[in-house]
């Protein structure tokens, strides 16, 4: 292909950093951040979704001084060194605003009730003597403690100020944020659509699952694998059963399922073989296909297929698990905020390893408890036995050939 595209790479021989092809990665889904693209949704539907806008909290948090513990409301300047007797008020009614504190009084108050006008502090029950309350109605007195103005009172807009910024645009919503927002008073959001991706698993060797195997053929793993990561990130997978390596066939395939996509992902056929099924089907489009310095995930497609965009992860399993972790996943968490990135932790290597100069080395782990972290199986990317028995992905960056026991690498939580 000689078609200028902005995301095109050059020459297919060209090696591309694992940060330049992000970029191009991230140049190529830019258009799904359009403000075309938000829904409303009610907060139980919007786990997993991101903010369009700013919220603005239309209320304070708290929004009334309220008690932090079950206690006595009190005006502190009535107590006194050594306990002061006080008259108990009526009790503060849960939910409605307290009559006034008199002078010489102790109002019984629950935790979060509303602090009476002219109460500053509360006195824990505990601090009282007697450390129970009157019966209700009951003419009482207690004796309390001297505290400073403030003792266990929230005070309002201790959390928030009404008109303050309560989440940025492109905020994730986990359990959190989404119960921020009900705090807030919210009962809906506007948030981005979900991403739909076509996922297209391609091979004359690969067999769905669940059927027989013949000599020679290997189950469909990638579908699967890259489904479930897809949609444990929000996706809306679409499957179209696998591609023979018939580059026409997928090209039939293609133009028949990818209208309603976003985007377009298949795995294998991406390579210097003699039957690279995707490079081949894609002769006519705007696609690049090119190394990335990274191992596994290194040959990778990219560009658009009639119009939508697309990407072409390399065959073996590890490869596109890693491709979908090292590229699509951070590209619409920088673009749209959903799906969360992954977190970024320090580890200690269990045991020394090589990798490749020139290639940033994404291996897989398991994080001990003791903060090393155990690496599991080798380099090779067909190693999914392996790869489902880690619970991490470590990286090893490029330059980096050796380290040892012990040395510092940064490992992401799958
Ligand atoms: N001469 C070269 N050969 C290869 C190179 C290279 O640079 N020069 N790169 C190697 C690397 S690295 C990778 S990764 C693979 C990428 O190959 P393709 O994307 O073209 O994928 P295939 O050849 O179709 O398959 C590779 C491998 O993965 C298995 N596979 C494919 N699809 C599935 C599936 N759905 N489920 C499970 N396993 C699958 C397939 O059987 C192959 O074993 O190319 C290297 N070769
Ligand atoms: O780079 Mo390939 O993706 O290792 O096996």
């Amino acid at each position: 292909m000689t078609t200028a595209h902005p995301l095109r790479a050059g020459t297919a021989h060209q090696s591309r950093s694992v940060a330049g092809h992000l970029a191009a990665v991230t140049a190529l889904l830019a258009p799904l951040a359009a403000e075309s693209r938000a829904e409303v949704l009610p907060l139980r539907a919007a786990l997993g979704r991101a903010l369009v806008h700013d919220i603005v909290a239309p209320v304070s948090l708290p929004p009334f001084a309220n008690s932090q513990m079950d206690g006595y409301a009190v005006r502190s300047a009535d107590l006194h060194d050594g306990g002061t007797d006080l008259r108990v008020a009526p009790p503060v009614p849960a939910g409605s605003r307290p009559p006034a504190l008199l002078t010489g009084t102790a109002a019984p108050i629950m935790t979060g009730a509303m602090l009476p006008d002219g109460a500053d502090a509360v006195v824990p029950i505990e601090r009282a003597v007697p450390d129970s309350f009157p019966a209700a109605g009951s003419e009482a007195s207690v004796t309390l403690p001297a505290v400073p103005a403030g003792t266990f009172v929230r005070p309002a807009g201790s959390d928030i100020v009404a008109g303050g910024r309560a989440l940025a645009a492109r905020t994730h919503l986990g359990p959190a944020q989404l119960g921020l927002l009900a705090a807030l008073g919210r009962a809906d959001v506007e948030v981005f659509k979900a991403v739909t991706v076509l996922l297209v698993t391609t091979g004359d060797e690969v067999v769905e699952p669940g059927r027989e195997l013949p000599d020679g053929k290997i189950y469909d793993a990638n579908g699967t694998l890259l489904e479930a990561a897809m949609a444990e990130a929000g996706i809306d997978v679409r499957r179209t059963g696998i591609s023979t390596d018939e580059p026409g066939e997928l090209r039939k395939l293609l133009r028949a399922t990818s209208t309603e996509a976003d985007l377009i992902v298949t795995t294998g056929g991406v390579s210097k073989g003699a039957y690279e099924v995707v490079r081949q089907a894609m002769e006519d489009q705007p696609v690049d296909f090119l190394h990335v310095a990274m191992q596994p995930g290194g040959p990778q497609g990219i560009g658009t297929f009639d119009g939508v965009p697309f990407l072409g992860f390399p065959g073996n399993p590890v490869s596109c698990l890693v491709s979908f972790e090292m590229f699509l996943r951070p590209a619409l968490s920088a673009l749209l905020g959903a799906p969360a990135p992954r977190a970024p932790l320090r580890a200690r290597l269990g045991h020394g390893l090589t990798s490749p100069e020139r290639k940033h080395q994404v291996r897989r782990g398991n994080l001990q408890p003791d903060g090393t972290v155990r690496l599991e199986g080798g380099e090779g990317s067909h190693l999914v036995h392996a790869l489902a028995g880690s619970n991490a992905l470590v990286h090893v960056p490029e330059g980096v050939t050796e380290l040892a026991a012990g040395d510092e690498v940064e490992v992401w939580m799958l």
